[in-house]
């Protein structure tokens, strides 16, 4: 049987150089090579609660554009990453006090305000379903691959950071995320070639926004 490729794929490809820069970013290599700063670690676990507190509005308004198309399939794949968010929220209070952070008292980065800014500006009802999905993918996408990088056969990352790396780089985050992928191609294939021209570059903006956030993890501003 043959294979089309898709309009992800064709992405991917043509902005490898991007992509790799946002899922093998210095800070998820210093994780897996054993030799992170733990004082990185605790400022990325702050500044990323406050990302997910701002994401989880974002989600909810991809849920409300898929219901107006009425897909109930889609509808569950989203539901079940806000199901996920509900849990991670719990996850990051949890591991925030096992490592001292107090999330009450962390200030907002600005590479932070800026991704959370862009996030609300995607929640806009005039933001296309198809270009909303492409974030919301590209978003999980990056962290999947970034900690299941950690995990690899040969990698050094020190046994207190291994569950952070499993919440996002475990099989089933993996199939989620490519059911997100499958759902955001479905999209792409129907979309007129404004829409698709704009989900292309609010792909890229995305991994922008989180190389910025990584660098801002890793001691940058
Ligand atoms: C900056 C950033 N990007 C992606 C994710 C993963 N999605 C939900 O947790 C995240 N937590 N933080």
């Amino acid at each position: 049987m043959e294979e089309k490729t898709t309009m992800i794929e064709t992405w991917l490809k043509k902005h490898r150089l991007v992509y790799v820069g946002a899922t093998r970013h210095p800070f998820i290599r210093s994780i897996r090579d054993g030799n992170v700063d733990l004082s990185f670690f605790k400022a990325w676990l702050g500044q990323d609660y406050i990302f997910v507190r701002a994401f989880v509005p974002f989600v909810a308004s991809v849920l409300t554009k898929v219901w107006k198309g009425s897909d109930d399939n889609d509808t569950e794949v989203i539901l079940g990453g806000m199901a996920a968010l509900n849990d991670e929220v719990g996850w990051f209070k949890k591991e925030a006090s096992k490592w001292g952070v107090q999330l009450s008292n962390i200030v907002p980065q600005k590479a932070n305000q800026e991704y959370c800014r862009f996030l609300e500006s995607l929640m806009c009802l005039e933001v296309e379903y198809a270009v909303a999905i492409v974030a919301f993918w590209a978003i999980e996408a990056v962290y999947q691959e970034s900690f299941a990088h950690c995990l690899e056969d040969g990698s050094k990352t020190p046994p207190e950071l291994q569950e952070t790396c499993q919440r996002w780089g475990n099989e089933g985050f993996r199939q989620y995320c490519n059911s997100l992928r499958k759902i955001a191609d479905r999209q792409l294939e129907k979309a007129s070639d404004d829409v698709i021209t704009n989900a292309e570059a609010t792909f890229l903006r995305i991994l922008e926004h989180e190389v910025d956030f990584w660098n801002m993890s890793h001691g940058g501003t």
